[in-house]
């Protein structure tokens, strides 16, 4: 059926062609159709003046934002930015209920549900691409599942995690009723608008995928295609840009344009002080120190805040030593190297050396094969096992099959969103705990003092005590004062540091630092932590010290910054440049954004580039 055929059938998805031309949404059989008549329906947020607590705070606590004055129009799009500690989430969180608002707004959080009431929790939808929330369960995850044959209960594809699995019976989800043929109707403009938003995100090609076999971006892409086929009034989606390849990006971005514009759904948008704003938003808000500024895009990129953080980008300078060549140790080495899945080929004859005190940016589109090739490189994927005839796999002076994988992850420190989504999220392990597993790359906690037992089972004690310092020592360079170090000096390292060093360090109030009375945790105070209770932006920067703290020859950063606050990346960027890795390591950084990587060209920085299952060293 042509485009035009089937929108004249259907009613059309108004949002996927220019608003311009149509702006009637929700025309085909039983849904709700809206008009814009009554002033309260034409706002869409109201927060008058208000604080904003944490449920079972009182009044008299510290609000988590204070003062905050935020009105959204129809017609006005909105970003909300956030710099630092999680707090653009918080408001996010704000507007699904998950926090208090003191007084409560007249005429409610929602103007625009009033009339009809309808219930905002089947009106808002939030997407967040933060690590696998604690209600998942503490269990570990086998997140190599998906290199492999793919089990029994792997096997939903995308399209049927979006319509269900019978759903070609024309049965109603949960039970053997037939649908009706209103139901069939809406069914089938959905399936429409389903391939159309599949086409513009391409999924199309991957739409008999198992849905574990989808790459990081690709099950990004897909979850957006749920969340907006959900059918929400007001979707929330937090930091959509991450991890998604440099060519997807404009194509999501007017994608949500046209959406938005389409008021089906409305979208705000959460971003990180350095994303790029888009075009289209008229509006931020942003979100910093417990205040929230609220303004025009014009008005508020004026305002200090957001300069402070484009800036700091620049003035980072490097220790790392000039590019090496073919001098250092060769840690990886491989030639002809294949993966393919029947046959799919994703990696076609890969030949890459990787050498001690070499920093690499592995680059590539969303589903290239960048997570495969680490993924052969950890001994996680089956197939690192089965390169033969000509094809050479060769770690750490060894081929694959003859180190042991244990061996591997001893060797090996690694960030990855896969690693921080299986990681086990167990009630009692801390933080200790968590950083003490990256000495043998294990995941249970284990050994006197919680820094592991040595690959042989018996750690000398010698051994053990520098394990102890060492983790004082990146909680120092890692944790939370350098954060707040990172936050106060936006560059000038010293005075900062030495204004810190006189404060009494002390926790208060959970996780949020207010404005004018600088409370830090100490490095004692957070490595008691339960790592299940940390935001997830502590949780990357804790997976991010469990990675660097045996300093392990070969470090692998995929997608590092993911959840963290500014203040964060800025310390950790720092620690890395700054002798946190040290000359004889190696590191390769995964990430669809060049800027993030904390090594440029000028300081010797290597890349590997993936297109079409073919590497390229640029
Ligand atoms: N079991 C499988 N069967 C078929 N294809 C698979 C399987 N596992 C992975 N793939 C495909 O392999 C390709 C490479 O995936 P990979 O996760 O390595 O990509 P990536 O470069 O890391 O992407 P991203 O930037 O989105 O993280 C993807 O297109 C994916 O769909």
């Amino acid at each position: 059926m042509s485009q035009s055929r089937f929108w004249s059938r259907h009613g059309r998805w108004n949002a996927l062609i220019p608003s311009s031309e149509y702006r009637r949404p929700w025309q085909h059989a039983g849904t709700l159709k809206r008009s814009y008549t009554s002033p309260a329906k034409n706002i869409l947020v109201h927060i008058p003046k208000c604080n904003i607590y944490r449920f079972g705070d009182s009044n008299i606590s510290p609000p988590v934002f204070r003062n905050v004055n935020w009105t959204m129009k129809e017609g006005e799009s909105w970003a909300v930015i956030g710099r630092g500690f999680n707090q653009k989430t918080a408001l996010l969180q704000t507007l699904r209920g998950h926090m208090r608002i003191a007084p409560p707004p007249p005429g409610g959080l929602f103007p625009f549900l009033s009339d009809p009431p309808r219930d905002a929790h089947a009106a808002i939808s939030f997407v967040s691409f933060a690590h696998r929330p604690s209600s998942a369960g503490s269990a570990f995850y086998d997140y190599t599942a998906r290199y492999g044959a793919v089990r029994e209960e792997d096997r939903i594809t995308l399209r049927e995690s979006m319509f269900g699995e019978y759903d070609f019976l024309n049965l109603r989800p949960k039970g053997q009723v037939s649908k009706t043929p209103e139901e069939l109707a809406i069914d089938e403009a959905k399936k429409g608008i389903f391939d159309e938003l599949s086409a513009r995100l391409g999924l199309s090609s991957l739409l008999d995928l198992p849905l574990v076999a989808l790459s990081n971006g690709q099950t990004r892409r897909a979850r957006i295609v749920k969340a907006i086929l959900a059918q929400p009034e007001l979707l929330l989606l937090d930091e959509p840009l991450t991890g998604l390849d440099i060519n997807s990006r404009p194509t999501l971005l007017s994608v949500l344009q046209s959406l938005h514009e389409a008021r089906c759904p409305r979208i705000i948008i959460g971003l990180r002080v350095q994303d790029p704003i888009p075009d289209w938003i008229s509006h931020l808000a942003l979100v910093s120190d417990g205040k929230v500024l609220t303004g025009t895009k014009d008005e508020i990129l004026e305002t200090q805040e957001l300069h402070t953080a484009h800036q700091d980008k620049a003035t980072a300078t490097t220790t790392l030593a000039k590019r090496t060549e073919d001098e250092g140790k060769a840690v990886v080495v491989l030639r002809n190297v294949n993966v393919s899945y029947g046959e799919r080929k994703v990696l076609k004859s890969i030949n890459w050396t990787i050498r001690e005190g070499q920093r690499w940016h592995l680059q590539g589109a969303n589903g290239s094969g960048k997570t495969t090739l680490l993924s052969l490189l950890t001994g996680d994927h089956p197939q690192s096992y089965t390169q033969r005839n000509d094809a050479h796999l060769e770690l750490f002076a060894h081929l694959r099959p003859r180190i042991p994988t244990p061996h591997l992850r001893a060797l090996i420190g690694i960030v990855s969103p896969e690693l921080a989504n299986a990681y086990p999220r167990r009630a009692q392990t801390t933080v200790w705990d968590v950083v003490g597993t990256g000495f043998d790359g294990t995941f249970v906690p284990g050994g006197k003092d919680g820094v592991g037992r040595g690959m042989d089972g018996s750690l000398p004690d010698a051994v053990r005590r520098w394990r102890v310092a060492r983790v004082w020592e990146v909680l120092a360079a890692l944790g939370p004062r350098a954060w707040a170090s990172a936050n106060a000096n936006e560059g000038e390292d010293e005075d900062a540091e030495q204004a810190l060093a006189g404060q009494t360090l002390e926790r208060k109030h959970g996780r949020w630092s207010q404005s004018g009375d600088a409370v830090v945790e100490t490095d004692e105070g957070f490595a008691r932590r339960a790592f299940v209770d940390l935001s997830p932006g502590e949780q990357s920067v804790v997976l991010l010290m469990r990675a660097l703290v045996g300093h392990p020859q070969l470090v692998f950063l995929d997608e590092v910054w993911a959840g963290m606050g500014d203040h964060m990346v800025r310390a950790a960027r720092r620690y890395l440049r700054e002798g946190g890795v040290r000359h004889d390591q190696a590191v390769v950084v995964v990430s669809h954004w060049e800027e993030e990587v904390p090594w440029t060209i000028q300081d010797g920085l290597y890349r590997f580039r993936l297109q079409d299952g073919i590497g390229t060293q640029l």
